[in-house]
């Protein structure tokens, strides 16, 4: 039985029905380094800082942690299984395209992505302003609405790793049926 066949049940005396599907929950993580003399890109976004990130892709942090939760919530590995890190063929790849093989992924599997949500932990820059431009990017690459696509930001209040401007984190959620 594929997960979009997993049902939730029906009651015996019920006309027949589509099966109801459960939706599934995926949680995704990650974090990077802040690096001189490379472009900083959130959700695909190029957005201009003093530092980018270090990575081995284009270190598209928020891109990762929302690709983690989509895995996690198809029941799949995580993004190293498909992106192997230090693969020569991963070399300064947009991020955006590990979306575009979560897309894959949910569209082999008969799963409908239905909505992201993630959180930006960054002491600067501020990323509110390119929010819009960063939904559209993701929203593309899964082929859902940019309104399915949730973005938030804090800073870490100056404390820790991320309070002292070292480097940037995001967490996300995603849920697929
Ligand atoms: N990198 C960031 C961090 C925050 N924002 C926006 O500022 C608001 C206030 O952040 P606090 O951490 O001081 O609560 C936050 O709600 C975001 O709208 C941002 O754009 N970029
Ligand atoms: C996509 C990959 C490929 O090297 O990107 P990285 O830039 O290495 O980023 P990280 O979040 O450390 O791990 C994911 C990797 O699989």
């Amino acid at each position: 039985m594929t997960a979009a066949e997993d049902s939730i049940g029906s009651f015996p005396h019920s006309h027949p029905s589509p099966p109801i599907t459960l939706p599934m929950t995926g949680i995704g993580y990650d974090v990077h380094q802040f690096a001189e003399n490379r472009p900083l890109v959130l959700g695909g976004v190029t957005i201009p800082h003093t530092h980018g990130l270090a990575g081995h892709s284009d270190a598209d942090v928020l891109c990762h942690a929302i690709a983690d939760a989509l895995l996690g919530a198809m029941g799949q590995p995580d993004i190293g299984f498909f992106f192997p890190p230090g693969d020569p063929a991963c070399k300064d790849i947009s991020s955006l395209k590990i979306l575009v093989k979560c897309r894959e992924l949910a569209a082999e599997a008969g799963l409908r992505i239905i909505n992201v949500d993630s959180t930006l932990i960054a002491e600067a820059p501020k990323v509110l302003p390119h929010r819009d431009a960063m939904r559209r990017n993701i929203g593309e690459a899964l082929g859902i609405p940019p309104e399915r696509v949730g973005i938030k930001a804090t800073t870490n209040e100056t404390m820790g790793f991320i309070g002292r401007r070292e480097g940037i984190a995001a967490m996300a959620v995603a849920q697929v049926d």
